[in-house]
C-alpha cells in the first residue's frame, strides 16, 4: 500500500483502519436503536455481568479498542443498552453483508443460492444461464446475486481455460464436492469486494481500496477486534482443524482461496493463504447460523440448530456470548434477516449478550466449542459456578 513499510502487517493495517472507522462515528442506526458499541474487559471475578466498558464509554462510537487492549482478559467490544429495554422488545433486526448456502444446501441445491428459500418442486427454479450452478428461487434472487458477487465469479470460472480460470473452477468444484459454505462465503465477499472496487474506477486497486473508508473491506477490518492481541498468525491452523478435520485440506482450501482472489483481481499483492486465514478466523468468528423460517413454520428463536446458511451481519457481529443471555436470536417469516429480542428486562448500561452455543449442553462441551470455535474462556457467571461444582480444568487454545 503506498506510504506504507513492507513490515506493516494485515491486522496493524486493520486496527489503523478501526481507528479511522471509529472517528467517523459509523454507528448512526444502532444509536437510533438504543444501542451502543463499548470495549469491555472482564472483572477479576470473571463475570459476565461485571463487564466493564473502557475508554470513551458514553459514546456509542467511542469504542476504545487500544485501552481494552492492555488488559488482561477482554471480550473486545460489546453491545451496550442506551436506554432500558422490556423483555419482548425488538432490539435489532438486520440484513445480511454476505450470505452462502449450507454444506448441504449447496450440494443437493435444494434452496435458493441467494436468499436460502427453499425451491418448492412445483417452483421452475432459475438457474444462472451460463454455469448453471446456482438456482435462484426468483429472478429478483438472480439480479440481486449477479449485481453483488455472482457476474464476477461466473464470469472467471469462464475464463481462460488452460490458466487463470482454471483456479475458481477448481475452487467452486472445491465448494461443492467437499461441500463447505465458508470457501464460499469468503469467495463471495471478495466478490463483493471487488465488484466495489471496480465502481471507483479503473484506476483502483484493491489495495488502495483499503484506504476508502465505505467499502466492504473496512467493515471487514471491522471485525477484528476480538483479535485484540495479535501474535501472528497461529503456527498451527487449528481451527481449521476443528472445522474441516483434516490440516492438508485446510490449507488447500486457503491456498484455493488466494488463488482465486488474485485471480479475480491481479493487482492484488495482499492477498495469499496467510490473508485467507485472517479473513476464514474472523468469518467463523463473526457470522451466524441462518435458517429460513417457511410459510406455515413458527416464527421462534434460535433452538433448534436447524442452518440453510451461514451469514454475516455488519451490527450484530458485536453481540458477545453468554450462558445466561438477556438477548434472543429470531428469524422472521421467510425472510433472511435476523431479529434480537430482549428476553429479559435490560437496563440501560447493562451488556448485551446472545447465546452462541446449546446453553443446555454440559460447561465443559460449551467452553471446549467456545474455545475451539470462538476462541475465548467463558467466565460468564453460568459457567464459573458450573466449572467450580464440577471442579472443571477446560483452557483456551
Ligand atoms: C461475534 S464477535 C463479538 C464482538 C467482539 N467482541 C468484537 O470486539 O469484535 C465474537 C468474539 O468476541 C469475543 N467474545 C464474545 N463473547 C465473549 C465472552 N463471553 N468472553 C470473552 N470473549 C468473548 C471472542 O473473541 C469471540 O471470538
Amino acid at each position: 500500500m503506498e506510504g506504507e513499510g513492507d513490515s506493516e502487517g494485515y491486522v496493524e493495517q486493520l486496527h489503523r483502519e478501526m481507528a479511522y472507522l471509529r472517528e467517523r462515528n459509523e454507528d448512526g442506526m444502532l444509536r437510533e436503536a438504543g444501542i451502543g458499541i463499548k470495549s469491555v474487559v472482564i472483572t477479576s471475578g470473571g463475570t459476565a455481568a461485571g463487564a466493564q466498558e473502557v475508554g470513551a464509554a458514553s459514546d456509542a462510537s467511542g469504542a476504545d479498542v487500544d485501552a481494552g487492549a492492555e488488559q488482561a482478559e477482554t471480550m473486545g467490544r460489546g453491545m451496550f443498552a442506551l436506554r432500558d429495554f422490556k423483555a419482548g422488545d425488538v432490539i435489532l433486526e438486520e440484513s445480511p453483508l454476505a450470505i452462502a448456502p449450507r454444506d448441504c444446501v449447496v450440494a443437493q441445491m435444494l434452496h435458493c443460492s441467494q436468499c436460502l428459500r427453499k425451491l418448492a418442486a412445483s417452483t421452475a427454479a432459475v438457474a444462472c444461464p451460463h454455469c448453471r450452478l446456482d438456482p435462484y428461487c426468483s429472478d429478483r434472487c438472480a439480479a440481486e446475486a449477479w449485481e453483488s458477487h455472482h457476474r464476477l465469479l461466473c464470469e472467471a470460472a469462464q475464463a481462460d481455460p488452460e490458466t487463470t480460470g482454471q483456479a475458481l473452477r477448481d475452487f467452486n468444484a472445491l465448494c461443492r464436492e467437499q461441500a463447505r459454505a465458508y470457501p464460499l462465503l469468503i469467495a463471495r465477499l471478495i466478490a463483493q469486494l471487488s465488484t466495489d472496487v471496480a465502481k471507483l474506477g479503473a484506476d483502483v486497486s484493491l489495495e488502495e481500496a483499503l484506504d476508502r473508508p465505505n467499502g466492504l473491506f473496512s467493515h471487514l477490518r471491522h471485525f477484528c477486534s476480538a483479535d485484540i492481541e495479535p501474535q501472528g498468525f497461529p503456527p498451527e491452523f487449528s481451527m481449521l482443524d476443528y472445522i474441516f478435520g483434516q490440516t492438508n485440506l485446510a490449507s488447500h482450501i486457503l491456498s484455493t482461496c488466494a488463488a482465486t482472489i488474485c485471480f479475480l483481481d491481479p493487482r492484488c499483492v495482499l492477498v495469499d493463504e496467510h490473508f485467507c486465514f485472517w479473513l476464514f478466523t474472523i468469518l467463523m468468528r463473526n457470522t451466524f447460523g441462518l435458517w429460513i423460517v417457511e410459510e406455515g413454520e413458527a416464527e421462534g428463536v434460535y433452538t433448534d440448530r436447524r442452518e440453510d446458511g451461514v451469514a454475516l451481519f455488519l451490527h450484530a457481529s458485536y453481540f458477545n456470548h453468554s450462558c445466561t443471555p438477556n438477548v434472543d436470536r429470531c428469524n422472521r417469516h421467510g425472510d433472511k434477516r435476523v431479529a434480537f429480542i430482549a428476553c429479559a428486562d435490560i437496563k440501560k448500561g447493562e451488556q448485551l449478550f446472545i447465546e452462541y452455543v446449546d446453553t443446555r449442553a454440559m460447561v465443559d462441551e460449551r467452553r471446549q466449542e467456545l474455545a475451539q470455535r470462538y476462541g475465548f474462556l467463558c467466565s460468564c457467571p453460568k459457567c464459573s459456578v458450573e466449572a467450580t461444582a464440577e471442579g472443571t480444568t477446560t483452557t483456551t487454545q
